[in-house]
């Protein structure tokens, strides 16, 4: 799914209006209605319903949610405040609509404002992406008085005073909704970690936006969703006649004394991925833990006995996968700087590879093209050499690093974001913080490197690698619960 900016939404509902054709009348009633499904699907009508309105569209949308509401028999009470001199044309009509059914209530100053009961519900329909400034005076007080509430909130398409595409400062008033149920596509704010509390748990509802703009319109910003990805057509299918030199050979590189586990764990997840044969070169004091606990893999043991020191003989793997447990020795450092070079399939770079490499920033010119790197946070500021001031400048910066590198950079986290060396980022829309813990990151190089070994593009190893992954933890999840998982859990739960 394309992720689009607040002008492109804007042009893409003038486009829908002028080509389907609808009113935009008409497609407000349509956003509004989606919005009421979802939200009858969650909440019945013995709840009090408090709808605050600005006077803008997403007022207008307040309004016709308000109104459907009644319809449906809920308890609404309507709010609306009066921010300027009066609404846009949507509004008004709406307004107009409402007024043989219910009596709304307009604040106009400080002492209007309500006091929001502990089981209501706030519908948050006060601003939406027509922010063009900070929230100040009343406005700001309603916001204040409904975040200070113990009430449910619901924001209509994003959240009032949160902007969609750039940073909010940190003095701004922003509503903190336990939802946001938004139109057609997710906002980038959605998928950045500092606005997770100006927008809870979310929701898009389709209000049937026109498809050719939408195909027709270009983004660097996609959202990695299971059709999405479905549309990588990777197959779980195996030819009746075929055997294991069929699913290429992966090579692992990592371990060191008192970190086997890591690359045992990457070692069993790129298995599960499909190869037909995995090799794992450990330091010799991993010979034992690999063979034992993983009988299918073939073991290479290095001639140390703490680290890896030797550049394999790479000829004959299909993909390399190097760094989970690896150390930073300077004999392990020796060994990354002349296998580079060498380097001439497929690879995937991750946890102590990375920090190898930001440490020896002279060795970053070496990465092939579409290598793929795989760092948490704190590594892929290691490899910038320097912060960032927020996360739409984070974006920026690893857009700029793919893009200089000629790399593929999978930044992980919640909604792990892949951006490939055109520019382009992919937001994954799978996994939970249950993943937060020792060696998932590890589990994510095995696969990557799995669906690299048997042929897989990079970039679609990386945005798939990555949706299976998370996918597999929220199986897990639900069985383990978030608390109880560990990274085998993920590996469990593998399959595609
Ligand atoms: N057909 C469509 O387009 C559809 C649109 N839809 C809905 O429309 C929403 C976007 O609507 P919108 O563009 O009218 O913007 P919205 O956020 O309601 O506010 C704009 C008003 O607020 C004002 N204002 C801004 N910032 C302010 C501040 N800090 N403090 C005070 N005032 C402030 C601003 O004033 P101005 O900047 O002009 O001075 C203007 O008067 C969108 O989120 C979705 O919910 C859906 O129905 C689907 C169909
Ligand atoms: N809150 C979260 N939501 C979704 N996925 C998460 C969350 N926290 C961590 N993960 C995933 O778990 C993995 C953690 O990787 P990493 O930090 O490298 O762990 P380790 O080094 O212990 O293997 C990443 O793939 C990341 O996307
Ligand atoms: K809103």
């Amino acid at each position: 799914m394309k992720l689009f900016t607040v002008p492109q939404i804007r042009a893409w509902d003038a486009y829908t209006i002028a080509h389907e054709p609808i009113s935009s009348l008409q497609l407000m009633e349509r956003a509004s209605t989606a919005f009421v499904k979802w939200f009858c699907e969650r909440f019945d009508d013995r709840c009090t319903i408090n709808v605050v309105c600005g006077m803008g569209n997403n007022g207008g949308d307040g309004l016709v949610i308000g109104r459907l509401l009644l319809q449906k028999c809920y308890n609404v009470h309507i709010f609306v405040v009066k921010h300027s001199a009066g609404g846009s044309a949507d509004f008004e009509a709406n307004l107009a609509r409402l007024h043989p059914m219910t009596t709304v209530h307009w604040i106009t100053e400080s002492t209007d404002i309500p006091h929001f009961a502990q089981q209501s519900l706030v519908i948050d329909a006060l601003l939406g992406s027509g922010l063009s400034r900070p929230t100040q005076g009343f406005l700001a007080e309603v916001i204040q008085k409904i975040n200070d509430s113990s009430a449910t909130i619901i924001a209509v398409d994003i959240a009032s005073g949160l902007l969609a595409d750039t940073p909010n400062a940190l003095s701004d008033i922003i509503i903190k909704p336990d939802y946001t149920v938004s139109f057609q596509c997710p906002k980038l704010a959605f998928v950045q970690p500092q606005s997770a509390e100006y927008v809870g748990e979310w929701q898009v509802v389709d209000i049937g936006l026109s498809a050719a703009y939408a195909e027709a319109t270009a983004t660097p910003y996609f959202f990695s969703t299971a059709s999405f990805i479905n549309d990588f057509k990777i197959s779980n299918r195996r030819k009746k006649y075929a055997h294991k030199g069929s699913f290429g050979h992966a090579l692992l590189i990592g371990g060191s004394y008192g970190k086997i586990g890591a690359i045992v764990l990457s070692s069993k997840a790129c298995l599960r991925s499909g190869v037909g044969l995995l090799t794992v070169q450990t330091p010799r004091c991993g010979y034992d833990i690999l063979q034992t606990s993983l009988p299918e893999a073939m073991a290479l043991p290095d001639w140390h006995w703490m680290v890896n020191t030797t550049v394999p003989n790479i000829d004959g793997y299909s993909a390399v996968g190097i760094g989970p447990g690896l150390g930073k020795d300077p004999l392990t450092l020796q060994l990354l700087r002349e296998l580079l070079p060498k380097l001439t399939q497929p690879t995937v770079f991750d946890a102590d590879a990375l920090n190898l490499l930001s440490e020896h920033r002279e060795l970053l010119t070496l990465l092939p093209p579409n290598s793929i790197l795989t760092p948490h946070p704190k590594e892929f500021q290691r490899l910038l050499g320097r912060p960032w001031q927020d996360d739409f400048d984070k974006l920026s910066l690893l857009q700029t690093f793919a893009q200089q590198h000629q790399v593929i950079v999978c930044l992980k986290g919640a909604h792990t974001a892949v951006a490939l060396p055109n520019g382009t980022l992919y937001f994954n829309s799978t996994g939970n913080p249950g993943m937060a813990t020792g060696g998932s990151g590890d589990v994510l190089t095995g696969i990557i490197t799995g669906l690299l070994t048997q042929g897989i593009p990079p970039h679609q190893a990386a945005i798939f690698g990555v949706y299976q992954h998370g996918a597999a933890g929220d199986r897990a999840a639900q069985k383990c619960t978030q608390p109880g998982l560990i990274a085998s859990d993920i590996i469990n739960e593998m399959g595609w």
